[in-house]
């Protein structure tokens, strides 16, 4: 008998098979899984704006590699154990969170929807998990925090001008942001090739082609970009200085040019950030060292989702290093790549804290606002139930090594040590396994 097809996760097929759906897709907001929600997405965006959030980088080589390595990591369950009532409630920088997933730093959140960052925001606190806002977002950060009772990240690009970020972190600041996430992978812009050709960019460029992708997509056009007309407010980075703050459709922006980060620029962060820092786009363990030594709290170990350096490495051939060498001091968290529960569960057993999102929900927010970003958060969390109690887990805190098996890491490499450990289920109601121990059946 012939399996019906779904959508192939596997990055290595070209990207028609890829795209490729037997079944019809499902109305908006009905979607079952990450592949379905990206086809919904496809079809309600522009294909430039699609683009732009879904490709990675020159051959899109890291963005392949991402699902590969994820794939190729192998669950090995602990039978008979996870059945009973599962939780994978954690708490990061001292707050609670109801699940180990945070929404990711994605400039332009806001053209997927109107005003799509304070829908993202709003799933955030909704579903108790933490919001990180971006600095080439389209809403101001103090209106991301006043609209949200969640705790709200925020990510930083240094500019050239020092003031300029300075000013920016006192508005983070004062909007009650304490967690800084500052990206480090960025020392150079990415080449993506697939911008200068669709004409993404700031501004959007005009042409015969963007017109009609526009106009072939009338629910976005109508929803998203007519309602910001209507309200006489076309998207700019609001969090930009005043002076630099021109709409994605003017010719006449002023260049604000951003500052290749180094090193220095972490001890200088360091000293006039008094919340938690956190840096991001981490693959070396001597990178998250230095950044310990410096007084970072925290890493992202991540490769940008395959949209920065074609050809790195994917975070999770790197993270059971990372953790290795500074989980005791620093709080890890892993991206790049994650799609379904399982992934979630593989980069937790290796030992990250949490992961962050990025793709998945903006293609939610695009399909269904922060209804949207929530069904697809619900899915993330039930595949994850799934995936804990299948592995015969009935916590978070239960995953370790021992449940999988990938190129390069030993099973039980110890990384419990480096975080406070969590006692195995008690084995009480399994009165047979002395018995099975017994010297008589030994003999
Ligand atoms: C459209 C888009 C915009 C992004 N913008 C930023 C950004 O401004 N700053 C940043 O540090 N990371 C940015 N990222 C990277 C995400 O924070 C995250 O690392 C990545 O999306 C995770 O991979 P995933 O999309 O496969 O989940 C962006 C990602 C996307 C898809």
């Amino acid at each position: 008998m012939n399996e019906p097809r779904t959508n192939s996760r596997d990055p290595s097929d070209t990207r028609a098979k890829r795209d490729e759906v037997t079944y019809p897709i499902p109305e908006p907001n009905s979607f079952l899984n990450y592949a379905e929600l990206r086809q919904l997405a496809r079809r309600r965006l522009p294909r430039i704006i699609f683009d732009f959030i879904d490709r990675g980088t020159e051959d899109e080589h890291a963005l392949r590699r991402n699902r590969n390595a994820l794939d190729s990591v192998r669950i090995r369950p602990r039978a008979l154990r996870g059945g009973g009532v599962r939780n994978q409630a954690t708490s990061l920088f001292g707050q609670n969170c109801d699940t180990p997933i945070i929404v990711a730093p994605t400039a332009f959140a806001g053209l997927v929807w109107y005003q799509g960052e304070l829908e993202l925001a709003k799933a955030a606190a909704a579903n108790g998990m933490p919001f990180c806002a971006a600095t080439e977002a389209l809403t101001p950060v103090e209106e991301i925090a006043a609209a949200s009772n969640g705790p709200i990240w925020f990510q930083l690009y240094l500019w050239e001008k020092e003031e300029f970020t300075r000013d920016l972190l006192e508005r983070v600041w004062s909007s009650g942001v304490r967690t800084l996430l500052v990206t480090c992978d960025n020392s150079v812009s990415a080449n993506r090739e697939y911008n200068i050709r669709s004409g993404f960019g700031m501004p959007l460029r005009y042409s015969t082609r963007n017109l009609c992708d526009v106009a072939f997509h009338p629910r976005w056009a109508l929803g998203v970009f007519a309602r910001y007309l209507a309200t006489g407010s076309v998207p700019t980075f609001a969090n930009y200085p005043a002076a630099y703050r021109s709409s994605i459709l003017s010719r006449n922006t002023k260049a604000l040019r951003y500052q290749p980060i180094g090193w220095d620029h972490i001890r200088w962060i360091r000293d006039l950030w008094k919340g938690n820092l956190i840096l991001k786009g981490i693959l070396r363990a001597d990178d998250a060292i230095l950044g310990a030594k410096l007084g970072a709290d925290g890493v992202v170990v991540s490769n940008h989702g395959g949209r920065n350096l074609d050809g790195a490495v994917a975070p999770i051939e790197v993270l059971a290093e990372i953790v290795d060498a500074v989980g005791k001091q620093l709080t890890v968290i892993a991206d790049s790549g994650v799609q379904r529960g399982s992934d979630i569960l593989k980069l937790l057993a290796v030992g990250a804290k949490a992961v962050m999102i990025g793709r998945g929900l903006l293609y939610a927010t695009a399909v269904g606002g922060s209804s949207g970003a929530s069904r697809m958060v619900g899915i993330l969390q039930r595949e994850l139930d799934i995936a804990l109690g299948m592995s015969g887990c009935n916590d978070i805190g239960e995953l370790d090594r021992s449940l999988i098996e990938m190129p390069g890491v030993k099973p039980m490499a110890g990384w419990r040590e480096c975080r406070s450990a969590v006692p195995l289920p008690d084995l009480d109601p399994i009165p047979d396994l002395d018995a099975i121990n017994s010297p008589q059946i030994a003999s």
